[in-house]
């Protein structure tokens, strides 16, 4: 059996003090993004402050994860259907355009959970994701949500709201 080092998307997002992606967000949730296929994961543990009811996950920090992890591998497949790597240029950034989950089943707040996310559709600035949200096999959430290219290094950014 080979141990394929994961790469993860937020490794390469210099700078980040996103609360849900930020690498440089030490108070954030700090969520790790990386492909298996063509499904991009991210596997995360909670903590008792996300509690929403005792024992289960606050909704509004679930719809945090699934939009960080979103935006995250929207960004990295803009890289992957260009065939480059994560740290080449242009560098792309994307912001949350509309974010919809379907709350299925309570998820728990005690238990790993994995969202697992595939692109549906790249039209122009606009990538549309499909995620699902598991706990113990079971999917508890599903969501769409359509991710805008923001910053693109290629482009003027002048007056770009989202340069730091
Ligand atoms: C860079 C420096 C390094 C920094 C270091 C790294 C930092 C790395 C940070 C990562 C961080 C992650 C972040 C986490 C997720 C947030 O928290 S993001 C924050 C929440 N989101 C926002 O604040 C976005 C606010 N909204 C906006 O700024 C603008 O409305 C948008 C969404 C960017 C759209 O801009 P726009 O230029 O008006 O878009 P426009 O060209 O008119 O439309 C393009 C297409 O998108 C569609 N569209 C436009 N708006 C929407 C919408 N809201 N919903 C759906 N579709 C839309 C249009 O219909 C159009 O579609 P087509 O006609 O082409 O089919």
């Amino acid at each position: 059996m080979t141990t394929e080092e994961k790469i993860y998307f937020q490794d390469f997002m210099p700078g980040n003090v996103c609360f849900g992606c930020g690498n440089n967000n030490p108070e954030g949730l700090q969520i790790k993004s990386y492909w298996e296929g063509e499904e991009a994961v991210c596997r995360w543990s909670s903590e008792e402050k996300y509690h929403g009811w005792a024992n289960l996950l606050n909704g509004g920090i679930l719809a945090t994860l699934i939009d960080c992890h979103c935006m995250c591998s929207a960004m990295a497949y803009a890289y992957k259907i260009e065939n480059r790597s994560l740290d080449s240029n242009p560098v792309y950034r994307y912001a949350t355009g509309t974010i919809t989950v379907k709350y299925l089943r309570p998820t728990p707040n005690n238990k790993p959970i994995e969202l697992r996310a595939v692109v549906e559709e790249v039209k122009g600035k606009k990538t549309t994701m499909k995620c699902n949200v598991y706990a113990e096999g079971e999917i508890t959430a599903e969501a769409q949500v359509i991710a805008i290219r923001v910053f693109d290094s290629n482009q003027s950014n002048a007056g770009n709201p989202f340069v730091e």
